[in-house]
């Protein structure tokens, strides 16, 4: 069974985000990963880390200052205000103890798509560079146009382009199975052959994005390929539970029987 670790972004969200902490240290996971941790002092998230014995993989870069933001490293006239984010991301990702930033590319209308493309690559240039001298992976995630519409981009292929474009080790693809199986399907396909760039993986139901045990998404099956084809990372729980996080946890205790 691949290592799963917990997202905190969704489990566990009506909690104060340390208590999230200790609750999926104490349902067993070995790992976890936030979404904006921000208001929290990267201090005590580092000790909640050490108290519980989770390790903090990654975190996002705060997505921007005005309400339809959806991250800022792919518009054009804003990169400043990106860098920033991203600094401060990195930053926040090394005194907390994490090893990953996701840099959020932020929506674009279609007409400054070129551009955005160009600013994004630039964007990430720097980024790149800053996270390679800090030892972190900055991470690109396509998401689905569905829930993000305009979203920069909404394809594994798109962010594989940019990652060979920009060719560093430092800049790794986030395969999220549920935009994948959202927005493009043949998701056993896709992960072979982005296995190389892959430094992280994420998973809910699809279309759901509830718990791995509904939909038209076949967990079992894909947790056994990412096992067969040898991938050492971690893949995240990032699902909006039905109910309650502990009772929607099946599937996870079944994986640690196994
Ligand atoms: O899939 C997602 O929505 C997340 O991984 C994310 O980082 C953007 O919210
Ligand atoms: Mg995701």
């Amino acid at each position: 069974m691949p290592r799963f670790s917990a997202n905190l972004g969704f489990l566990w969200a009506d909690r104060p985000l340390l208590a999230r902490i200790a609750a999926a240290g104490e349902a067993g996971f070995r790992a976890i990963e936030l979404h904006y941790p921000y208001e929290t002092p990267p201090q005590a998230v580092r000790d909640a880390c050490a108290q519980t014995r989770v390790k903090l993989l990654g975190i996002n870069t705060a997505i921007g200052s005005e309400p339809p933001d959806s991250g800022l490293a792919a518009l054009p006239g804003r990169e400043a205000e990106a860098r920033a984010r991203i600094e401060a991301a990195l930053n926040y990702a090394v005194a907390a103890g994490g090893t990953a930033v996701h840099v959020m590319a932020g929506k674009v209308p279609s007409e400054l798509r070129a551009k955005a493309r160009q600013t994004l690559i630039s964007n990430l240039r720097h980024a790149a560079g800053r996270a390679e001298a800090l030892g972190l992976t900055i991470l690109l995630e396509p998401i689905n146009r569905r829930d993000m519409p305009d979203y920069f981009y909404d394809g594994v292929e798109d962010a594989a382009a940019i990652i060979a474009e920009l060719d560093s080790p430092a800049v790794r693809l986030m395969f999220d199975c549920y935009h994948v199986g959202v927005m493009q399907g043949d998701v056993l396909t896709r992960l072979r052959t982005h296995l190389p760039i892959i430094g992280h993986i994420q998973f809910a139901a699809v279309p759901s994005r509830a718990e791995p045990d509904e939909g038209e998404l076949n967990y079992p099956a894909i947790f056994a390929e990412i096992d067969r084809l040898g991938y050492a990372g971690w893949v995240g729980a990032e699902y909006r539970p039905r109910a309650d996080t502990d009772d929607g946890l099946g599937w996870f205790r079944a994986s640690r029987t196994r």
